[in-house]
């Protein structure tokens, strides 16, 4: 099943969407939003997956579905902590700013929480007031959990997960290295994130969908270019439950807790961090990457941050080439 909320009000109109996304059927008379279709899935997804059904067999009446008017599937969250599960990505950007890369971040996940009062929509615009701040996009798989207990092992986190996305997870490079010497973490190194426009149950993903990680290739376009065609599933150190039961150590998570993977990075073949896709390799998923390797390779970085008018594309797509969660197309505007 493949879900939506279509822009209105703080929290959207909850849909259910076609799975080639062409139509989509409103579903708010089982659940307004997705937030209170989680508050209650046990009850409410299998009426919604009727729905859903009715919709693929007509019986339901569907409009088409505009990925343009879809808000994020949850405009607002009560948490979202996001993993660095691919160490390859931690051990490039913490190399560009000359952190070292404890050996422990090869067993212990390192999470952060960040803002989730306002997730941007598939296409809403990245507002930028300095470019000098460093904006970079980091494509990464996000997963929706249901109540999540405290202690939970990884392998029953897995059990819990709901849903399943795209986000980007846009940064400030340049704020990073100040604010993280503070000591409390990000904060305005990281504005708002912006989700797929389609969630989806992990059932509907098929074998996409297994040992807790996505498979298949993430890719990202920057002004209309190749730029990333990573495998999430590839280099993934730590699965969504392993991320999970991590967060879940010490208290229980709420329902429609929004869990990231971190930035998709897989490393080259010969086990190197990776060459752009017009150089025949997989390309990155966010600028840091390649201009850490552009500075290893050239001594200096070449690719500039996003700037006014930029554009970022991200998608997943299926065995017929479709985008699965639909396309995050997002432009750079300045901040008047
Ligand atoms: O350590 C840094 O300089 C920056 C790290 C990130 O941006 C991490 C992050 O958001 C998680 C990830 O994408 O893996």
């Amino acid at each position: 099943m493949k879900l939506a909320s279509l822009k209105g009000g703080r929290d959207g109109r909850l849909v259910i969407v076609s799975d080639d996304l062409s139509t989509c059927v409103d579903a708010s008379a089982i659940a307004p939003t997705l937030q209170a279709a989680l508050d209650d899935w046990a009850n409410i997804a299998p009426r919604l997956e009727a729905l859903a059904r009715d919709l693929a067999s007509g019986a339901a009446t569907g409009q088409p579905f505009d990925q343009a008017a879809a808000a994020a599937p949850l405009p607002r969250a009560y948490q979202w902590a996001d993993g660095s599960a691919y160490v390859n990505h931690v051990a490039l950007v913490r190399q560009a700013r000359g952190a070292e890369l404890p050996d422990s971040f090869w067993h212990d996940p390192l999470v952060y929480q960040g803002g989730s009062d306002s997730f941007l929509g598939c296409r809403d615009p990245i507002m930028l007031a300095d470019e000098a701040w460093g904006c970079d996009m980091e494509a990464e798989i996000v997963v929706v959990t249901d109540d999540v207990p405290q202690g939970v092992t990884s392998q029953d986190a897995r059990g819990l997960i709901r849903l399943v996305g795209l986000v980007n997870d846009v940064s400030l490079r340049n704020l990073i290295p100040g604010e993280l010497a503070k000591g409390f973490g990000f904060y305005q190194s990281k504005p708002a994130s912006a989700l797929s426009p389609v969630f989806v149950t992990p059932d509907a993903l098929g074998a996409r969908w297994r040992e807790g990680k996505l498979h298949g290739t993430l890719s990202v376009d920057l002004n209309g270019k190749p730029f990333g065609r990573a495998d999430a599933a590839v280099d993934m150190t730590f699965d969504f439950g392993t991320l999970i039961a991590h967060l879940a150590k010490t208290r229980s998570l709420g329902a429609g807790t929004i869990v990231g993977s971190g930035t998709v990075s897989n490393r080259d073949a010969e086990g190197g961090p990776g060459r752009p896709v017009d150089d025949g390799g997989l390309g990155y998923s966010c600028i840091a990457e390649e201009r850490m390797v552009q500075t290893i390779q050239r001594g200096a970085p070449e690719t500039s941050f996003l700037q006014d008018g930029d554009t970022v594309r991200i998608w997943m797509e299926d065995e017929q080439g479709k985008p699965i969660f639909g396309i995050i197309n997002q432009r750079v505007k300045r901040l008047a």
